[in-house]
């Protein structure tokens, strides 16, 4: 459409409105491009542009060159308008909208349709108005999501649809001052709630974006209520401060370490938390990364509204231990060296960035650490101030574990195999992992119920009794034990060491075995330790000394224990 087409529109437009002014709108080609990312701009700059469109004479020069690209306007009015559906004054007119999972809201309204809306008093009037591109008005594609959808005009010619908003010009300001922006933030909260999240991960030096469909929630999660509520608390405190945060010249950024033994739900709270804010994930595996200049061009390429998470971040980066002479604890992962590469990653270097370039570069950020170990944690990490909240998950208590039974089995409260299973799990540590397996692969309740019971007394039997040494060579392994941590004893190890027939080294075997007294190791360890080297058996038997030493955490060892389910050493 060309600048005097419109300014006829807009004047045929006043002249039916009478007495009111006619904000038009909001077709593709009508708005120029300023306004077509308007659920991207600020709200204060969406006003200001209107402010400067839509002058006391009416008229909006359009640019030719514009073209028709998608206007985000339009699609906030068709969000906003299908979010009042239930409103009496909008279902009068709009018939129906559903909700779509890839594409949000769409709204079925038919050209001329109106739809009256009524915010602070003031009462408004939106109009759809649809033109083929032929300009026979009244020859219109179906609804929603139809050809001519969003006014681009396909091969064979197609539809431009725009909204006419009116009201009485006595209501201008508040129109420009007041409505718009609260419909393109209520459509920027719409479309917030239907998005889809995503979580980045690094592939070839460069984040890249899958579905994140985590169906973690603040719901689901089982964790201390109190501490729960005030996780919530925080972020939603985070969230409401923009204002707070600018005044105090501070970043708009929010740190939080979680710590605590595997499947106490690290990383289930930060899927619940992105559910929560609707925040994508940032996976940053800093084993991917390698130099700090990469680092810098990843964190600086995050998008606002996200949260950076660095799991297990004892085990993925060089730090300093607490205690050494100086040196760093090496064998995390070969660019932990340091002194003789200024750019390799270093955690000094993760924190500066983070609170510097990071922080100044984006808004409405939140970086997560993980860990099982805290107490492995650079001190610098854990000075007041670094992380805003220490969240710790721990294993089930009677709270977390009826969390857990309401989510799988719908159990109430006063159930009667409750007392029996909060007593077994005073003594014996379970992990709401394992909690959460044992429910799932029950259909009834009460099964579910009677197999957390069996499965916590053979847990109990088996911490007494070291049950590991039997476990093995047994091919009918029954269900309590799959999931059971089952450590590898000496004597255990003694037994199996008879299979190394080719072992040259026999005095490595005695080696194991201190060490193996020394640190519980699970089974599962050591047979992925060994089971990774195909160079003999002595290569073998030499890794898993490397492991083990390391496990204790010797300094200087390098034996990939970071790959190799290190985490799962924490079993105690
Ligand atoms: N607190 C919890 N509430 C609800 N489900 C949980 C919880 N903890 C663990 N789970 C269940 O166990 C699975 C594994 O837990 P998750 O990966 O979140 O634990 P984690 O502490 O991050 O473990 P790791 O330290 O090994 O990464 C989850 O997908 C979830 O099904």
């Amino acid at each position: 459409m060309s600048s005097g087409e419109y300014e006829r529109y807009v004047a045929m437009a006043a002249t039916a409105a009478g007495a009111a002014m006619v904000i038009n709108g909001l077709m593709n080609e009508l708005l120029p491009y300023e306004l077509r990312d308007a659920l991207t701009l600020s709200t204060a700059d969406v006003v200001r542009r209107l402010r400067a469109r839509l002058s006391p004479t009416h008229t909006v020069v359009i640019d030719e060159a514009e073209g028709l690209a998608p206007n985000q306007l339009f699609d906030a009015a068709r969000a906003y308008l299908a979010s009042l559906t239930g409103t009496a004054s909008a279902a009068r007119r709009l018939r129906a909208s559903r909700v779509n999972e890839a594409q949000g809201i769409l709204v079925t309204m038919d050209h001329g349709e109106e739809t009256v809306d009524v915010h602070d008093g003031v009462t408004y009037t939106w109009r759809l108005v649809s033109r083929n591109v032929a300009g026979n008005s009244g020859s219109f594609p179906s609804h929603g999501s139809g050809a001519g959808h969003n006014g681009r005009r396909g091969p064979h010619g197609g539809c431009h649809r725009s909204f006419e908003l009116s009201f009485h010009k006595k209501h201008k300001e508040q129109a420009l001052a007041s409505y718009l922006p609260f419909v393109v933030d209520a459509a920027k909260a719409i479309r917030d709630r239907h998005r889809d999240l995503k979580m980045h991960m690094i592939e070839y030096d460069a984040w890249t974006p899958v579905d994140l469909r985590h169906p973690s929630t603040f719901d689901t999660i089982a964790m201390d209520g109190d501490l729960k509520r005030s996780v919530m608390d925080d972020l939603e405190r985070f969230v409401r401060r923009k204002d707070y945060y600018r005044r105090t010249g501070r970043a708009w950024k929010r740190g939080y370490l979680l710590y605590g033994p595997p499947g106490t739900g690290k990383s289930s709270l930060v899927a619940a938390m992105a559910n929560y804010l609707k925040f994508d994930i940032y996976d940053l595996e800093l084993t991917e990364v390698k130099s700090n200049s990469d680092l810098r061009r990843l964190l600086v390429g995050m998008s606002n509204r996200s949260i950076l998470v660095v799991e297990d971040i004892d085990c993925s980066i060089d730090l300093p231990q607490r205690g050494d002479q100086g040196g760093e604890r090496r064998g995390r992962h070969s660019f932990t060296g340091g002194e003789d590469n200024e750019d390799k990653v270093t955690l000094s270097g993760l924190l500066n960035f983070v609170d510097g370039l990071w922080s100044t570069s984006g808004e409405e950020r939140i970086i997560v650490f993980t860990t099982n170990y805290k107490e492995r944690l650079d001190p610098a990490l854990l000075r007041p101030g670094r992380m805003d909240m220490h969240v710790h998950m721990g294993y089930c208590t009677s709270e977390s574990f009826r969390i857990l039974a309401r989510n799988y089995h719908f159990v109430e409260d006063d159930h009667t195999m409750y007392l029996e299973i909060e007593k077994l799990m005073e003594e014996v540590p379970i992990t709401p992992a394992e909690v959460a397996e044992v429910l799932m692969r029950n259909d009834g309740a009460d099964a579910a119920l009677s197999d957390l019971v069996g499965f916590l007394e053979a847990k109990r039997g088996e911490v007494g009794a070291n049950k590991g040494v039997k476990h093995h060579g047994n091919n009918k392994v029954d269900k309590y034990e799959q999931t059971m941590v089952l450590y590898c004893t000496p004597e255990y190890f003694r037994g199996v060491s008879r299979d190394y027939q080719s072992l040259k080294d026999r005095a490595m075997i005695p080696e194991v075995e201190q060490l193996l007294s020394e640190v519980p190791t699970t089974i599962e360890e050591v047979t992925d330790v060994v089971g990774r080297n195909n160079g003999g058996a002595d290569a073998a038997i030499r890794d898993l000394i490397g492991f083990l030493k390391a496990k204790r955490g010797d300094a200087g060892e390098n034996n990939g224990a970071n790959q190799d389910g290190n985490h799962n050493g924490d079993n105690k």
